[in-house]
Formats: structure tokens, C-alpha cells, sequence
């Protein structure tokens, strides 16, 4: 058990150096029109990493930042400040104004509307066709063939339906598509951006399990990102937690459900449908987690009189055994025995993911 500490060194297991890796990420946005000085920060400097293999999920509100985060790592925006470093290496130096095709390749993303990204004019073999080509990966029209049919199979597909129009597959064979578009390149890292959201709740675990079965036979590593923390659990190692435009936890995703340390997280915990919990729901217990993280500037949960995110941003906790990579950013952070429990009962996704 770990003792409430101000330091930042923690203990941390040595790892492996991760797939892709993000260093004090920021990003302003300019609002107010064309001559007004007013910026949103959308990222408020976030440190995150994602190993080999491994699947990070990105959970917090509408507006925390987390597609904003996913579009720099993409380089669809650009950061104001920081560093993303694939493979160790610091691609906003290397290529400082767009990226190259070399890290479009080995890092594809995943967008929330498959209807949206596939262009209704052309058949799905164009979409893929295109991708290896322009990636130099179509090889000899019989190469071709053969891959463009390995996709179709690999992501759930017949390949005859290569020969369909958008319009013609239901949302999750065009979700099917648009991953199999990412994958023609043979990307290292997916950033999947709410892959399920605008899918019917019966396919949505079948496009989870798709992108679980890529990782284990690919050895993909993926950020998903999600407002729903029980394809969190379901999909995810580690859980990464968004409020505001930073990171204020991070950890293993069943020690994180079942320890929540941050008030934003047991906010977000608390949220999810418990059958456990059903007929005992509080909403009372929601409300005052609301109010308590809605004003990050001055938080008062536990009643903190000092106000000290307002002067002083809180430093990384680790929580709990090292082991599980388990930390908090939180001034008000005390050590599990003193913290108040929201674990997860049970697990919700039966009655969230599932038909
Ligand atoms: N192009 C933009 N111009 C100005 N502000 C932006 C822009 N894109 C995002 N923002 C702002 O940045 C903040 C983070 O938005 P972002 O879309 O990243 O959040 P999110 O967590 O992905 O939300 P959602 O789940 O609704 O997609 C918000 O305040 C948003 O209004």
C-alpha cells in the first residue's frame, strides 16, 4: 500500500519502451471570431503512453478533450506544445508541418461515423484498393486480389461484398470496412474514436471483440476512446481518465473501476449502469460528485479549504500496489483506507454493450 506522497518519482515498474508515447500535449484552440484573442485549451498538457500490444482507453465527458487529443496524436490538428514520440522518436521534429506517409502508415485512426467516412459513390473495394496503393503495399494485380480478400476476411466480411456500396452494408459491416481500411496500411498503433457510438447496441460487441482480435494476432496497439466505461472495462487494459483537457488518472482498468480515486472518476463510475445498484441508485451521491468536479478551480470535495488545484496543479499519487500502474492527480487524494468506495459490483456490460 502506498502513503500519501508529493513526489513525482514514483516507483514504476520498468517496461518495455512504449508503441507511441505523448509528452506534455497541448492545445489551444482560438475562439471569438477572426481578430479575437480569446483561446480554448482543449489539452491542457497530457503525458501518456501506450505499449506494444497493448489497448488504452481514453474515458471522460462530452468535451474533456479526448478527440482533440486522438486528432494531434493522428497529426489531423497540431499541438501547440509538446512531444509524440513513435517508436522513441520525436515525429513533430522530424516532420514539423504535416506528417509523413511513413508515420500515416503506422498510425491509423478509427472515426466515430462509418457512414460519414466512406464516401457513398464508390464500391468498398475502391476504399481498400486505394489505401495499399497509395501505400505502396497492392503489389501485382493477383497480389491484390488476394489481399484485398484477407482484409474482407479478417475483419468479418465476405469478399464478395467488396463489390457493395456503402449504402448497401448496415453500420457495423461499414465500421468492418472502415477498419479494414485502416489496416491495409499495417499500422502499429489504432486510434479508435468511438468506434460503437453511432452503432445499435447488437453489434457493438462484435466490432469490440474485432478490434481485441487485432490486437492479440497483430499485436496492434490501440487508444479507445470512449465516454462508456464499460466497453472501457471490457476492451481495455489500462483505462486513462479525461477531465478538462488533462489526464487525473490512469491504471489498470479493473483495479481503476474498482478503486476509483479521483471525484471525477467515481463521477463517471457511478454513471454507469449497476444491475447490483439497481433500486438503491442515489441520485443524490451523483449530484454532489457533479458539483464537486464541475469547478476543477476549486474543489471542494471532502471540503478542501485551501482550494489548492487553484493555485498549485496536484501532483501524480500512485495508488495502491505499483504493479498496477495505478495513479491519481488529486490534492485531496488520500491513501484507500480513508477513501470512500464506488467499485463496480458487477459487470455492467451485459446490459450496456450487449443486446
Ligand atoms: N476546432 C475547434 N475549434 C475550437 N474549439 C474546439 C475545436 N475542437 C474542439 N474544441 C474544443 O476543445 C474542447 C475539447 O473538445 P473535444 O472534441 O476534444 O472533446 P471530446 O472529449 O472528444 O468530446 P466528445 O466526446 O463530445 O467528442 C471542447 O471545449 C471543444 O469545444
Amino acid at each position: 500500500m502506498s502513503k500519501h506522497s508529493d513526489s513525482q518519482d514514483l516507483a514504476a515498474p520498468v517496461l518495455e519502451a512504449p508503441a507511441l508515447e505523448v509528452r506534455g500535449l497541448v492545445k489551444d484552440f482560438h475562439s471569438g471570431g477572426l481578430f479575437s484573442q480569446s483561446k480554448v485549451r482543449a489539452l491542457g498538457g497530457v503525458d501518456l503512453s501506450i505499449g506494444r500490444g497493448e489497448i488504452v482507453a481514453l474515458v471522460g465527458e462530452s468535451g474533456s478533450g479526448k478527440s482533440t487529443l486522438a486528432r494531434c496524436i493522428a497529426r489531423l490538428e497540431r499541438p501547440t506544445a509538446g512531444q509524440i514520440l513513435l517508436d522513441g522518436t520525436d515525429v513533430l521534429k522530424r516532420d514539423r508541418f504535416q506528417a509523413s506517409r511513413e508515420y500515416r502508415a503506422q498510425v491509423q485512426m478509427v472515426f466515430q461515423d462509418p457512414f460519414g467516412s466512406l464516401n457513398p459513390v464508390h464500391r468498398i473495394e475502391h476504399f481498400l484498393t486505394r489505401s495499399l496503393t497509395l501505400h505502396g503495399k497492392a503489389g501485382t494485380p493477383d497480389q491484390l486480389r488476394t489481399r484485398l480478400d484477407e482484409l474482407m476476411t479478417t475483419v468479418g466480411l465476405t469478399p464478395d461484398m467488396l463489390n457493395s456500396y456503402p449504402h448497401e452494408l448496415s453500420g457495423g459491416q461499414r465500421q468492418r470496412v472502415a477498419i479494414a481500411r485502416a489496416l491495409a496500411v499495417e499500422p502499429e498503433v489504432i486510434l479508435a474514436d468511438e468506434p460503437t457510438s453511432m452503432l445499435d447496441v447488437s453489434v457493438r460487441i462484435g466490432i469490440l471483440n474485432l478490434l481485441r482480435a487485432l490486437r492479440d494476432g497483430k499485436g496492434i496497439s490501440m487508444l479507445y476512446i470512449t465516454h462508456d466505461l464499460a466497453s472501457a472495462r471490457y476492451l481495455a487494459d489500462r483505462i486513462a481518465v479525461m477531465f478538462a483537457g488533462e489526464l487525473v488518472e490512469e491504471g489498470e482498468s479493473l483495479d481503476l473501476l474498482a478503486n476509483p480515486a479521483h471525484p471525477y472518476t467515481r463521477l463517471l463510475v457511478s454513471a454507469v449502469p449497476d444491475p447490483a445498484r439497481t433500486g438503491s441508485y442515489d441520485p443524490s451521491e451523483r449530484a454532489e460528485l457533479r458539483a464537486a468536479v464541475m469547478e476543477p478551480a476549486s474543489c471542494d470535495y471532502d471540503g478542501d479549504p485551501q482550494q489548492r488545484c487553484s493555485s498549485a496543479e496536484p501532483v501524480r499519487h500512485q495508488v495502491g500496489d505499483p504493479a498496477d500502474r495505478h495513479w491519481v492527480r488529486c490534492h485531496l487524494y488520500r491513501p484507500p483506507a480513508a477513501a470512500s468506495s464506488h467499485a463496480l459490483a458487477t459487470d455492467p456490460l451485459e446490459e450496456v454493450v450487449s443486446a
